[in-house]
């Protein structure tokens, strides 16, 4: 069982101006290993479903948004997806949003189960320290990297996916 802390985030997004549809949280996936949000049920949280295709979640009052982080990707060997969500506001009312995000102890390996690996499934990731991994996200070098990107540019077994993406 993986032990981790969990760390809770307030977040207040301002309403635009009149008319305005403006970017409140760039377009990113989740280095934590999961993360759970509630909001005030002010619209803004989006998910990229297709390339470049945006949709806004619209939450009930009673739920809450589970988003697999990177690292839980790579845990699953590519069986959940770290989608790309951004936060975009429209609307005269501030936004209030909180997250819960899973943070895996020092020395926490993420390793694929060899229950995920097989013929069909090879390896997607070498197995990685979460903290290295987390410090990489932080640094000066990634800052050119798109964030999803950056767990194939530090931990992808095949060839890294943003060269294919991005050409050379
Ligand atoms: O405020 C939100 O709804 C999203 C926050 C988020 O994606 C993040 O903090 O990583
Ligand atoms: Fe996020």
């Amino acid at each position: 069982m993986m032990r981790y802390n969990v760390l809770l985030r307030m977040m207040k997004y301002m309403a635009p101006s009149l008319g305005e549809y403006k970017r409140g949280l760039l377009a990113h996936t989740d280095k934590p290993a999961s993360t759970i949000i509630c909001d005030d049920q002010i619209s803004g949280l989006e998910i990229e479903v297709n390339d470049d295709k945006w949709i806004k979640l619209s939450t009930s009052p009673n739920s809450f948004v589970f988003l697999v982080g990177d690292p839980l990707m790579a845990w699953s060997n590519g069986r959940m997806k770290a989608v790309k969500h951004r936060v975009m506001m429209r609307g005269a009312n501030d936004r209030y949003s909180i997250a819960a995000f899973t943070i895996p102890i020092e020395g926490t390996i993420i390793k694929a189960p060899k229950e995920l690996i097989d013929d069909q499934h090879p390896q997607l990731f070498k197995d990685f320290d979460f903290m290295d991994f987390l410090f990489f996200s932080f640094s000066e070098q990634v800052k050119l990297i798109d964030s999803p990107d950056q767990i194939y540019a530090f931990a992808s077994l095949s060839p890294p996916i943003f060269d294919q993406k991005h050409g050379s």
